[in-house]
């Protein structure tokens, strides 16, 4: 791995199309039902997401982490509620509007790689700024490739990786295109100890050495102890927001 100061004076990225918080979300509310059957999924969530910070948002089963994450990344609608997401309102904004925005401001790691099986490591990082018709800036290929460990595992498929290596290609894959945040869903949800501290190392490093922007949702504590911030959630309302929270806090707060 590069060091911090390295990869900084080189390419200070990403290239942020605002200043300030680059998600601002005011009084969140998102109602599932009606009547009897009503789900607060988010019962007035508040927050501001600040950039090159690495924020973990953990809490028990069905207090409302998934929703929250869908909703930031617009991915999912709100009932009520405001979300600037780099200075562009996404609440009420149309269909068309909000996939534009999503494909060129937010980047999504989830649990499944979703690696093109005959593609080689470069073509699937490439891929998504092929079909967009987007010039891939090769120099910042080669910075993140070479980051990520994978500068000669370039020309090899998928299924001549490790789980940990594809999850870098995937990640390096969401880096490719420089996006405002990247929004992960539970990254380390299907790895092993290991690997799943591999993945941590590379969200850590794209926020340390890339000034990249990471929101992660996860049960994994040890996971959530390496983000810089922590939003616990509980019945669909923030009940701690806490910063450099080592695991035996986060777990009781819990
Ligand atoms: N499509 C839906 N229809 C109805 N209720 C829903 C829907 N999606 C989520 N909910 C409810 O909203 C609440 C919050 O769900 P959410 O998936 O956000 O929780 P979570 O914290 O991500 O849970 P988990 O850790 O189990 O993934 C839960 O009570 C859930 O049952």
């Amino acid at each position: 791995m590069r060091t911090r100061s390295q990869s900084r004076t080189e390419n200070p990225q990403p290239q942020r199309t605002h200043d300030g918080p680059i998600i601002v979300a005011r009084d969140l509310v998102k109602i599932y039902g009606s009547g009897e059957t009503e789900v607060r999924a988010l019962d007035g969530i508040s927050l501001d997401i600040m950039p090159a910070q690495f924020t973990a948002i953990l809490g028990p089963s069905g207090s409302g982490k998934s929703t929250l994450l869908h909703a930031l990344a617009g991915l999912d609608t709100v009932t009520s509620g405001s979300i600037l997401l780099g200075g562009k309102e996404l609440v009420g904004m149309k269909d068309k509007e909000l996939t534009q925005l999503r494909a060129s401001q937010v980047g999504f790691i989830f649990q499944a790689f979703n690696l093109v099986p005959t593609l080689t490591a470069a073509d699937n990082i490439k891929l998504p700024m092929r079909l967009a018709k987007k010039t891939v800036d090769e120099r910042w290929f080669e910075q993140i490739t070479g980051l990520l460990g994978l500068t000669e595992r370039l020309h090899h498929k998928p299924n001549q990786l490790s789980g940990g290596q594809q999850q870098r290609v995937a990640v390096a894959r969401t880096l490719v295109s420089r996006p405002d945040i990247i929004v992960a869903d539970e990254p380390t949800g299907n790895l092993d100890s290991k690997t799943g501290a591999e993945v941590m190392d590379i969200l850590r490093a794209a926020v340390d050495e890339l000034g990249q922007t990471v929101l992660m949702v996860t049960h994994d504590l040890h996971a959530a102890a390496r983000a810089d911030r922590a939003l616990i959630l509980k019945d669909g309302r923030i009940s701690n927001d806490i910063e450099h929270a080592s695991e035996e806090t986060l777990q009781g707060l819990i």
